[in-house]
């Protein structure tokens, strides 16, 4: 059996040259080539380069160096990085890492406990919009003709929101409208952190498109459609939002807001009310962009995968399934865990869709990776494409595509480690992964159980080749009902 070759640590002594810089030009960049060249970059330069893109520098690290750079504390922060990220450098001055601490702290401490109950409360509203989903097909006793859906992107993501408004705000908010204003507020955040920057940035003015960019997602989505619409109803109602969350028991399915308002509203005076409840309003758009966007991507690029290969992996899941969950019964999430060969389908398509980037990191005082000394703030990427494949953690086998080997290997999709990085790693890693994993495999069986898919012309094509993780794959769905 092949053994990973041993992870890399580097020497503390900061005499040692800064890393090579290496021009990667804009059309690589844009092409299916990116992660090729970017990974013979560091071979021939490695295992740290600077690669200037979108007018900063980012340092690029090699594969053997991913669990010091993603565990470190000391070294490298995530939460300045978020900031960064989202343009939004400058508020990490004020803010010194309380936004980032305190989504992923209500998320740690309140999603995975309740899971049960998050699930129980959330399989319903995906249900029913398979089920309208259903309806609008022609019957197939009838009709054996396949409609085609181009839009399956944006139905996943309207399905997801719905279920986060549920998760977040409760069902008394739980409407398609609110649903939508969700999904947009998720969309601009993402837009935030230069989605589509490698395949749209004025080439002239890059950070006027940045500043332009940003601009847009704030004023002209988050604050009307968040502030002006979702808002003002939860400033009405947030007495019974504040009761319910106070009356919380462990295990119970409580929204994430009613929570919140008992951390920082609850037994506020004065001016520091309005700050308490707007402290609530600012993470929830922090949950709302971590849960609903990159789930809604991940999916994406798992259904057009599995109705590539279904040939192959569909009659062993379709039993699976069956085994799991005769048909009519509840999805559970004792039965969600028994779904191992999904599980592990859903590993190998977010190993090898070729992600270029996953978590980030920022450098918190001069660090030596290797053979270099970065500076303080230093911007670092592992190339997880590289991590994902490279023959030192893969041996020959790393571009296979092997759909059920992970659980023969016992290696469920949220468990992470330096060859495989997708959730991240060390003490940042998503505290939502669980949740993401239910959800995708929840979509997946509603897919598959309601309709017969396939792909137009079987094919997809990434849209953005060096940001896989947060763009969908282009395609067109043609779904038939189930017979
Ligand atoms: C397939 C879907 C998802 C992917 C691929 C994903 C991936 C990631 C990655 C790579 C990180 C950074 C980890 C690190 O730096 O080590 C992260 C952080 C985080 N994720 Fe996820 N995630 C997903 C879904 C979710 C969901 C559903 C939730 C919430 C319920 C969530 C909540 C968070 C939070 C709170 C953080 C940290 C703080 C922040 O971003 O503000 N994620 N995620």
């Amino acid at each position: 059996m092949f053994t990973p070759k041993p992870q890399l640590t580097s020497e503390t002594s900061l005499d040692a040259p800064s890393p090579p810089v290496v021009h990667i030009p804009r059309e690589i960049r844009r092409s299916t080539k990116v992660n090729e060249v970017y990974s013979k970059a560091l071979d021939q330069h490695g295992p740290v380069i600077v690669v200037p893109r979108h007018g900063r520098d980012e340092y690029v690290i090699d594969h053997r160096y991913a669990h010091e750079v993603l565990t470190n504390t000391n070294n490298f922060t995530f939460e300045k990085a978020v900031f960064d990220l989202l343009h939004l450098g400058f508020l990490a001055l004020f803010d010194n890492g309380a936004f980032v601490h305190d989504v992923d702290n209500l998320v740690e401490k309140n999603v995975q406990p309740r899971m049960n109950a998050i699930i129980e409360n959330i399989f319903p509203v995906l249900k029913e919009y398979f089920a309208r989903m259903v309806d609008e097909l022609p019957n197939t006793a009838c009709d054996k003709t396949s409609v085609e859906y181009p839009d399956f992107f944006e139905r996943i993501q309207l399905a997801v929101a719905h279920a986060m408004v549920v998760m977040i705000l409760g069902h008394a908010h739980a409407s398609s409208v609110v649903a939508s204003h969700f999904a947009v507020v998720a969309v601009a955040m993402a837009n935030m952190t230069g989605m589509h920057e490698n395949t749209d940035e004025w080439v002239r003015f890059p950070w006027l498109w940045v500043i332009f960019n940003g601009f847009s997602a704030i004023f002209f989505t988050i604050i009307p459609r968040f502030f002006f619409c979702v808002v003002p109803v939860l400033w009405k109602t947030r007495k019974e939002h504040l009761e319910n969350g106070l009356a919380a028991r462990q295990g119970n399915f409580i929204p994430l807001f009613d929570i919140l308002l008992t951390q920082y509203y609850n037994g506020k005076t004065g001016i520091s009310t309005l700050a308490g409840f707007f402290r609530c309003v600012i993470i929830s758009i922090g949950v709302i962009f971590a849960s609903i966007h990159q789930t809604v991507v991940a999916a994406s690029w798992i259904l057009v995968t599995l109705t590539q290969k279904q040939s192959e992996y569909l009659p062993a899941l379709r039993q699976e399934w069956e085994t799991v969950n005769p048909p009519g019964e509840t999805l559970t999430v004792k039965k969600l865990s028994q779904l191992t060969l999904l599980d592990s389908f859903i590993r190998e398509t977010l190993r090898t869709k070729g992600d270029s980037w996953g978590p980030i990191r920022q450098t918190t005082q001069p660090v030596r990776v290797g053979p270099y000394v970065l500076p303080k703030g230093a911007v670092c990427l592992v190339l997880i494409a590289r991590a994902h494949q490279h023959p030192d953690n893969y041996g020959t086998e790393g571009a296979v595509f092997d759909g059920f080997q992970w659980s023969e290997k016992g290696r469920a999709a949220v468990q992470g480690s330096p060859d495989f990085l997708t959730f991240g790693l060390g003490r940042w890693a998503c505290p939502g992964r669980q949740l993401a994993i239910h959800e995708i495999k929840i979509l997946l069986y509603m897919f598959f159980s309601n309709f017969d898919i396939r792909l137009k012309g079987n094919c997809f094509r990434a849209r953005n080749t060096i940001n896989t993780t947060a763009v969908a794959p282009e395609a067109i769905l043609l779904l038939r009902r189930r017979g």
